[in-house]
């Protein structure tokens, strides 16, 4: 499994936690920015990682800002991005199982690391149910 990863500068302080906590688990991260703590405009970084994932099939996005409110709002204009806003391991393990949702956002003034990391243990360790919500996924994209 391969992830794109992408912060504005509000995500860039918490992403090498991410990052390590991703590959010490044996999953391959790609990081398209941001590189500093420079302001910069979170949909650019929402849109990179949304390509890159609609780009290469079976792969998965994380992204960062202030409260991952923007981020998810830009990845989920690309037509089969799901990017889930998590706040905790109830959302995040509900985004895989009922969403299927392949990019999780989440805010880095939100949460604590504490929470980061349930959130990407819920995240990673929950597949998607099916059923009766693979009809009401493939609903969403119009
Ligand atoms: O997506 C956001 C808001 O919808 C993010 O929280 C941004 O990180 C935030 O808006 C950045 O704010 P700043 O005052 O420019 O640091």
């Amino acid at each position: 499994m391969k992830y794109f990863i992408g912060t504005d500068h509000a995500g860039y302080e918490i992403k090498p936690f991410v990052i390590e906590y991703l590959q010490k688990k044996g999953i391959e991260v790609e990081d398209l920015g941001t590189y500093s703590t420079d302001s910069v405009d979170y949909p650019d970084y929402a849109h990179k990682v949304a390509e890159a994932v609609l780009a290469n099939p079976g792969t998965m996005g994380i992204l960062i800002c202030g409260s991952g409110i923007g981020m998810s709002l830009a990845a989920n204009k690309h037509k089969g991005i799901r990017a889930a806003l998590c706040h905790d391991h109830y959302t995040a393990k509900m985004a895989r199982l009922h969403n299927n949702a392949n990019i999780l956002c989440f805010g880095a003034r939100i949460v604590g690391l504490g929470v980061v990391e349930s959130i990407l243990d819920a995240w990673l360790d929950t597949e998607f149910e099916g059923g009766r919500h693979q009809r009401r996924v493939e609903k969403i994209d119009i």
